[in-house]
């Protein structure tokens, strides 16, 4: 519905309802505006002192969504129940929302940003302290790259108490002015690396690989973490400018909450909603990339002759194939596998889609794939007790579905593979690899090496193995 007048006048509205009602009141502005270069909003977002910041992009980058501030957080530390948290709190403050659209695609309008931990059940470390086991963002602002236009989506919520009208005004007007003399500092700083354990890291590759052999489990995946310690404070801005250089085949994502950000460039999708189709990818399976076209080639047959890899693969693609096949009315996807290249890797891939059956949700099918074979195991529930026997670190949001959600149901989440958690001059990395019965511990240590380089790249480091 088109609204004509100010977003004074809204405001002034969605104070009124909000008194009517007793309950919060969401007022939404969408507006086009000139393009903006969506890191420069970001980096925005750190001079203006917002504190919450959101990126998040797909490979085709016909999707960016840069959020700003928090006008609304939901937040839960519950186990199970958080995905029925998130969506119902959703739901409650989108019903009465005032909806000031102009335009409306897809990826513009109130929605949410954020993500869940990988393991609610596995004890949370200092680490990962600002980021719950669901952590979802309403942003005050929030700049949408659709197909290449730039729309401005402004969100207050309205209480009893009158909101601070003038103030939100003049905010959106001086961040926009502000962008124009921004650029972005290049950091490239010097850092120490530490690897985490990695001799009992191998022990437990050993282990694990055994207890399949033994029929305890098909497959398990195990995460292991190396730490960096700059000289310098690391410039997430620049971080984030470099991985969209050097891996344009991924999904971008930071979130970053007060002084702690969680980022990456992930090739994986979880689950994509688009009206009622789903769409989610099984990858798997893993091989370096050649010095010549010829060698590069090459080991994609290779890739895609090779029985652990198969193996590690077709385990995934069982998985999600059931789970489609449980909330849709029909789902495809290819007999074999494909390939997915990046800059440092190449993975075998087979994307499913399907259509909804009726009132499955979004979250709901987070819940239900989350997570896939790719990053736990199968079956899931023992999978996720010998991860959370053996592994040493605590993956916080490492591995876990990050993404959005519109009012509207539609959205998309990855799953926050070649991820780093960034505070002040340190940052902890992480990465991991499909365990099955013919696993061998150097070479998944070999494989960890290569899907640690995106990040290490990123952030300023040489390529090493
Ligand atoms: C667990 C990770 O990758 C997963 C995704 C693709 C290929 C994988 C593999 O071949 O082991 C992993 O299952 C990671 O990058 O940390
Ligand atoms: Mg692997």
């Amino acid at each position: 519905m088109i609204h004509q007048g100010s977003l004074k006048d809204y405001i002034k509205k969605g104070i009124t309802r909000s008194i009517e009602l007793s309950t919060p009141v969401l007022v939404s502005q969408v507006r086009e505006i000139k393009s903006i270069d969506p890191q420069l909003f970001f980096a925005a977002g750190k001079r203006k002192n917002f504190g919450t910041r959101c990126f998040w992009s797909n490979p085709k980058v016909d999707t960016i969504l840069v959020g700003l501030g928090e006008a609304y957080s939901i937040i839960s530390d519950e186990t199970a129940e958080r995905f029925s948290y998130v969506e119902k709190d959703w739901k409650q403050l989108v019903y009465n929302k005032i909806l000031i659209d102009e335009y409306s695609p897809y990826g513009t309008g109130p929605l949410l940003l954020g993500g869940f931990s990988f393991d609610p059940l596995k004890p949370k470390t200092a680490l990962w302290k600002n980021f719950s086991n669901a952590k979802f963002i309403l942003p005050k602002f929030m700049l949408s790259i659709i197909k290449g236009k730039s729309y401005l989506t402004t969100n207050i919520i309205c209480r009893p108490n009158p909101a601070d009208i003038e103030e939100i005004v003049k905010i959106e007007e001086s961040l926009l002015n502000d962008i124009k003399t921004l650029t972005i500092e290049e950091n490239y700083i010097s850092f120490g690396k530490f690897e985490v354990e990695p001799h009992e890291w191998m022990e437990t590759v050993k282990n694990a690989a055994r207890k399949v052999k033994d029929g305890e489990v098909e497959k398990v995946v195990l995460a292991r973490e190396i730490r960096l310690e700059f000289e310098d404070d690391i410039h997430v801005e620049a971080v984030l400018s470099r991985l969209k250089e050097e891996q344009p085949m991924s999904y971008l994502f930071a979130f970053e909450y007060e002084n702690a950000c969680f980022i990456g460039a992930s090739p994986e999708r979880l689950i994509k909603k688009d009206g009622n189709e789903f769409l989610t990818t099984c990858l798997a399976g893993s091989i370096r990339r050649g010095k010549t076209l010829t060698q590069d080639e090459q080991l994609a047959d290779e890739l895609l002759s090779d029985p652990k890899n198969l193996i590690e693969h077709d385990v995934v693609v069982q998985m999600i194939k059931n789970a489609m096949k449980e909330v849709c009315t029909t789902i495809s996807s290819p007999n074999e596998p494909g390939i997915y290249k990046m800059r440092d890797i190449q993975h075998l891939f087979t994307p499913v889609k399907g259509v909804a059956k009726e009132n499955v949700s979004l979250v709901t099918m987070v819940n239900k794939l989350h997570p896939t074979p790719a990053l736990g195991g199968q079956p899931k529930e023992k999978a996720l007790e010998i991860i959370r026997e053996l592994e040493i670190l605590d993956r916080g949001w490492y591995g876990s579905p990050v993404g959005w959600i519109d009012s509207e149901d539609n959205g998309e989440f990855a799953v926050a593979i070649r991820s780093g958690l960034i505070k002040g001059k340190k940052a902890s990395l992480f990465a991991g690899c499909g365990i099955v019965e013919d696993s061998e511990p150097e070479s998944e240590y070999k494989e960890t090496a290569i899907k640690f380089r995106p990040m290490l790249s990123a952030l300023g480091g040489k390529n090493d193995e």
